[in-house]
């Protein structure tokens, strides 16, 4: 039995450019966000493993005799490099009761839980008795990366159970991060996690919830930018439920449909990653009003672009034109559909203006607020540097 606990979280993240693009090899710049999902490992009664997901609604627990028995028939065929494959989720689906076509969030929770616990106890060695919570400031399905940052969490989680990677928070520290080598490890599985979850992610998400702060992602190739900007960005959840997979596939489906109208779409979108992230990295920490144009007019070309792919909405129509009526410009992030937009706040938007715009979007019914961005990728907690509310979530069992 394990005699230590763990506390690790994992944040969500904004895309600024280059959703769905990056699912087809063009880049992507994100950043993480100051919200974060967290988990909590504790040793359990020694037979069985624990999972509670208040988030969505989730408290299940198994037998460790019969996830061994279970995993002999689902990593027979299991290849770390390779998506999870439609027999091995099958099989699982029908161990935890969960529908063959079921997208609900619980059974994608418990079905990428099964997967990575599984594959990772079939490399590592067997996940010991263990409870599980995960609690998130993050909305669920609303463009933010509340999947990766699932998924980020439980693979340091589970690879920290079977001793494949280390627990470098030392006494009296408040917090620690991974070796590299580590957070590489967690990324990848972070990725399998993700892969149960959409179906065929690129990466970025999981990326950002490992690594934090902002990046460029174009084909598994992560690249630092170290010289970001503090921006000022208001995030609004319009709060119209959407599913990536379902937007992913249906990008996909157009292109097939229309490849030489669309893939000019994705090539636009590149273009409009590599100028921002070169506007960025000419600006200087606190920069002056002069760069923003071309950051806003990047937006609603992008929005633009993402309306054609099919990944816009009424409810993101609603949020720009809202905007704009305070002479503020917004796009969507993450994959549409509703969810969340971003609206660029540049230095010499008056506060009047940041807060008259706020006020109409929540007349909207829509969710608006002020956050952080470039935030620490997935870190270990002492219980002391936890903030009572997320310690109390973690806590109830
Ligand atoms: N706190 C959580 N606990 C358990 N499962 C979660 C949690 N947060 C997210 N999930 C899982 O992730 C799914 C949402 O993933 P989805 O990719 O559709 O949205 P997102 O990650 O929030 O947005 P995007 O991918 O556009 O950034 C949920 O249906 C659920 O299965
Ligand atoms: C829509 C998408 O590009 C971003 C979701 O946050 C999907 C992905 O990259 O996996
Ligand atoms: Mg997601």
């Amino acid at each position: 039995m394990m005699e230590l606990g763990l506390l690790v979280s994992a944040p969500g993240k904004v895309i600024l450019h280059g959703e769905h693009a990056v699912v087809h090899g063009k880049a992507a710049l994100a950043v993480a966000l100051g919200l974060r999902t967290f988990l909590r490992l504790r040793p359990g009664d020694g037979e069985r493993l624990r999972v509670h997901l208040p988030g969505v609604s989730v408290r299940r627990e198994w037998g460790l005799a019969e996830l061994s028995a279970l995993r002999g028939r689902v990593t027979a065929d299991f290849d770390e490099s390779k998506s999870p494959s439609v027999e091995q989720l099958d099989v699982l689906k029908e161990f935890a009761g969960i529908a063959a076509d079921a997208s609900a969030p619980d059974s994608l929770a418990v079905l990428a839980f099964l997967y990575m616990c599984l594959a990772i106890s079939a490399k590592y060695g067997d996940v010991p008795s263990v409870d599980i919570t995960v609690w998130s400031e993050l909305p669920t399905g609303a463009g933010l990366g509340s999947s990766a940052a699932y998924a980020v969490c439980l693979a340091a989680a589970l690879l920290y159970a079977c001793r494949a990677i280390s627990c470098p928070l030392k006494d009296g520290e408040a917090t620690a991060r991974w070796t590299e080598d580590e957070m590489t490890l967690i990324n990848s599985w972070a990725f399998q996690g993700e892969r149960v979850i959409h179906g065929n992610p690129s990466g970025v998400d999981n990326a950002v919830g490992t690594w934090g702060g902002a990046l460029r992602y174009q084909s598994g190739k992560i690249t630092s930018l170290k010289r970001v900007p503090t921006l000022r960005i208001l995030l609004t959840n319009t709060k119209v439920p959407r599913s990536t997979k379902v937007l992913v596939a249906g990008v996909k489906e157009k292109i097939l449909k229309f490849p030489s109208i669309m893939n000019p779409v994705l090539d636009s979108i590149d273009a409009i990653s590599q100028e921002c992230q070169s506007v960025l990295e000419a600006m200087p920490t606190n920069p002056s009003p002069e760069y923003y144009p071309v950051l806003e007019e990047l937006f609603d070309i992008n929005q633009h672009h993402l309306n054609v792919i099919g990944v816009g909405h009424p409810s993101l129509d609603r949020l720009c034109r809202v905007t704009a009526s305070h002479g503020l410009h917004s796009k969507l992030t993450g994959a549409g559909g509703g969810g969340c937009g971003i609206t660029l706040l540049p230095p010499d938007a008056t506060p009047l203006a940041v807060e008259a715009a706020k006020r109409d979007l929540c007349a909207c019914g829509f969710e608006c607020w002020e956050t952080d961005i470039g935030a620490p990728g997935v870190t270990l907690h002492s219980a002391s540097s936890l903030n009572a509310e997320v310690l109390h979530a973690l806590s109830e069992s």
